[in-house]
């Protein structure tokens, strides 16, 4: 006798929530379902461990979805614990559905501001996103029980009666509406399988009932009684013709006749139930982690290292999280974490489990602890994911250090590719800055990676406390050949994250400068004017200022006039520190596009070498036929030699050297 009933939900108000609410991740439902199948496969299995049921010694657990295009649908079928009538009552008839009900309730204002993590929570009820009628047929593995055939068409009225299921499980079948029929083509099907159930813990195969039937071919000894023969091949023996000691020719048998079986292509789940991050640590080989890597992130660089995190108290917490090889020139910085709740995928880079320095990273983390099905705010605000967050944190900064104390010749080789990450950690982590503060390299001019603490050694004598950093190598390789022929080292800071990353070391080592390479003429570099000479140079310095600002046309300039200990270097542009990084930061709020240039090249200083023969020119000849066109172009080398021209001086410069040339020439 066919029992039918309405739900208790008024259609008309929920199901424009749901749609809308789900709008952007309609195929959740494969999760949904799959994982419900899971469930009641895991529950059987926990039967047996009681000894209150007997698994068939031939039964596979298994979960099988198969799509048809023709008849527009997709089956769920499991071979679980399965449901009695007044189980399906409840669960399905009450729970599922009121537990929908609920759920937009509490929700349906919150629909697009507050995001549930992963949508847990709609469960069965998801079905009725994408089908207009959806049936269930479904054996308990009670003794003695019935099957039940339920169905309902649109999600608000339902029928059910004795159905006539034979084996213990459940049977899910979807109509899709028109908007969702993508969902029964098998690539996509396959596609959303890999997004959300890669790692479920129970087979699953997918199949297509329209797709033409594969078969492969087997050695006879490979058959099992689960194959289904198609054809027997007889492969004939290979013979080949030789010569024997006396000469005549004879056929011998080089392979003997064999029997291979054509046979129906052997199902293969597309699923791994056994992912690596369950395994032990000390299980896992070298390859295995990489393989892993190369399959989830589709990377086919390898990974620099990694962390494998296993972790049973006070929280379960597994999972493996990859320093990848970046690319500094094409990649952006951004991994991806991928969340994992019992093997279920949650998404992608949750902010609030994964500290958001952790996100350059790329590996998977499952803890089926977490509550899932409340709001991203409330899990934000959460002590527990908190904790979770703390322990990764902590992981990652005890990997490192150790890797520094015991394995330093592989940190440095990794430091290029690490550093960014690294720093980017210190910046955004107190915590994480602590714990690798020691650990911090940074590489000299030499190629060397020296902690701060060796730098401020090495250069006690010639710069205590200060550190002089390149913060773009070919704008300052000038400065660098001179630092290297005066001994002088330095070290590379040239990344973006560095910029504030200097300002963040000053604040932890108060006592500490940085200083741009460029920023200031060393005394190293300089001849020591003697005392009478002071007032004549000082006189020349004064003319050369004017005659440079005239040249230039502008009113004011600073000059300074050295004497550098190489005559050849005849001018340099050095900005001071100060203003290099109120520049820097100008860049960074500035709209791409902006030229940061409008906020004036202030703190720049034109140094001139009293030891450099055009330097002394100028001053022979302050009214010289060429002596504007030095000048001008004297102050246009420095300024190429300390970064760019504007445009404008540029063109000017070009036709100036163009001119020089000419009297070089005597044209
Ligand atoms: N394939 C199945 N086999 C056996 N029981 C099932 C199956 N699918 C659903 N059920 C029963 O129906 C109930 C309701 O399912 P539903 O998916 O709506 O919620 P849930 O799985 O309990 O929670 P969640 O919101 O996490 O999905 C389940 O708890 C389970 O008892």
């Amino acid at each position: 006798m066919a029992k039918t009933g309405s739900l208790t939900i008024n259609s008309e108000n929920i199901f424009p929530i749901i749609k809308k609410w789900l709008y952007s991740d309609h195929d959740i439902f494969y999760r949904e379902l799959v994982s419900n199948g899971c469930d009641a496969i895991t529950k059987l299995k926990k039967l047996e461990i009681m000894g209150e049921w007997q698994k068939p010694e031939d039964l596979n657990f298994k979960i099988e979805i198969i799509t048809d295009s023709n008849e527009k649908s997709i089956t769920f079928k499991d071979n679980g614990l399965g449901m009695t009538m007044e189980e399906v009552d409840e669960y399905i008839n009450q729970i599922a559905f009121s537990g929908a009900q609920d759920f937009l309730e509490k929700y349906k204002d919150k629909a697009n501001e507050d995001q549930i993590i992963g949508h847990f929570g709609l469960g069965f009820y998801s079905a009725f996103m994408v089908a207009d009628k959806v049936t269930i047929d479904t054996l308990s593995y009670k003794e003695g029980a019935s099957a039940v055939h339920w169905e309902s068409d649109g999600g608000t009225e339902y029928e059910m009666e004795e159905g006539d299921k034979a084996e213990f499980g459940t049977t899910i079948k979807l109509y899709l509406n028109e908007e969702s029929l993508e969902f029964c083509n098998e690539y996509r099907a396959k596609e959303v399988l890999d997004k959300y159930c890669s790692f479920m813990p129970v087979a699953i195969y997918l199949s297509s009932s329209s797709s033409e039937p594969q078969y492969e071919t087997i050695e006879k000894d490979e058959l099992t009684d689960k194959d289904t023969v198609i054809e027997t091949i007889i492969e004939e023996a290979k013979t080949e013709e030789t010569e024997n000691e006396n000469g005549e020719k004879e056929v011998v048998e080089v392979s003997p006749a064999k029997e291979k079986y054509k046979i129906k292509k052997r199902p293969v789940p597309v699923n791994d139930v056994n992912p690596l991050w369950n395994k032990h640590p000390n299980e896992c080989t070298e390859e295995e982690y990489k393989s892993f890597y190369r399959k989830v992130f589709n990377d086919y660089k390898e990974p620099l290292f990694w962390i494998h995190l296993n972790m049973d108290y006070p929280f379960n917490l597994k999972g493996i999280l990859y320093f990848p090889k970046l690319n500094l020139n094409y990649d952006s910085l951004e991994g991806t974490i991928k969340l994992y709740n019992s093997q279920v995928f949650i998404a992608d880079n949750i902010k609030e489990v994964i500290p958001e320095f952790l996100m350059l990273l790329k590996g998977v983390i499952d803890c089926p602890d977490l509550p899932l099905n409340v709001s991203r705010s409330a899990l934000q605000n959460d002590g527990f994911v908190k904790k979770i967050s703390d322990y990764i944190t902590k992981k990652v900064a005890d990997k490192l250090t150790g890797m520094f104390k015991t394995d330093r010749e592989n940190y440095e080789k990794y430091w290029d590719d690490i550093n960014p990450f690294i720093k980017f950690g210190c910046l955004k982590d107190e915590k994480f800055a602590e714990k690798i503060n020691d650990s911090l390299l940074f590489k000299n001019l030499d190629g060397k990676y020296l902690t701060l603490s060796d730098c401020l050694e090495e250069n006690k004598e010639k710069h205590e406390n200060s550190v002089f950093y390149i913060s773009d190598e070919k704008e300052q390789s000038q400065y660098i050949n001179m630092f290297k022929e005066a001994g002088m080292d330095a070290v590379y800071l040239t990344h973006n994250i560095d910029s504030p990353f200097v300002g963040y070391l000053e604040q932890k080592n108060e006592n500490v400068k940085f200083l741009c390479i460029n920023s200031d003429l060393s005394d190293i570099f300089k001849e020591e004017v003697k005392e009478e000479d002071k007032e004549a140079m000082k006189a020349d310095a004064e003319a050369l200022t004017e005659l440079f600002c005239k040249a230039l046309n502008k009113e004011h300039l600073d000059v300074k006039v050295e004497k550098l200990k190489n005559g050849n270097v005849s001018s340099m542009i050095t900005v001071s520190e100060e203003s290099r990084r109120m520049q820097e930061m100008m860049k960074m709020y500035t709209m791409p596009g902006m030229d940061p240039s409008m906020f004036g090249a202030g703190g720049e200083t034109l140094v001139l070498n009293y030891n450099n023969k055009l330097v002394q020119y100028i001053l022979g000849h302050k009214d010289g036929a060429h002596t504007n066109a030095i000048c001008e172009q004297l102050y246009d080398l420095a300024a190429l030699s300390h970064g760019s021209l504007t445009s404008e001086r540029m063109t000017k410069f070009i036709a100036r050297s163009n001119e020089l040339m000419l009297v070089m020439a005597e044209v």
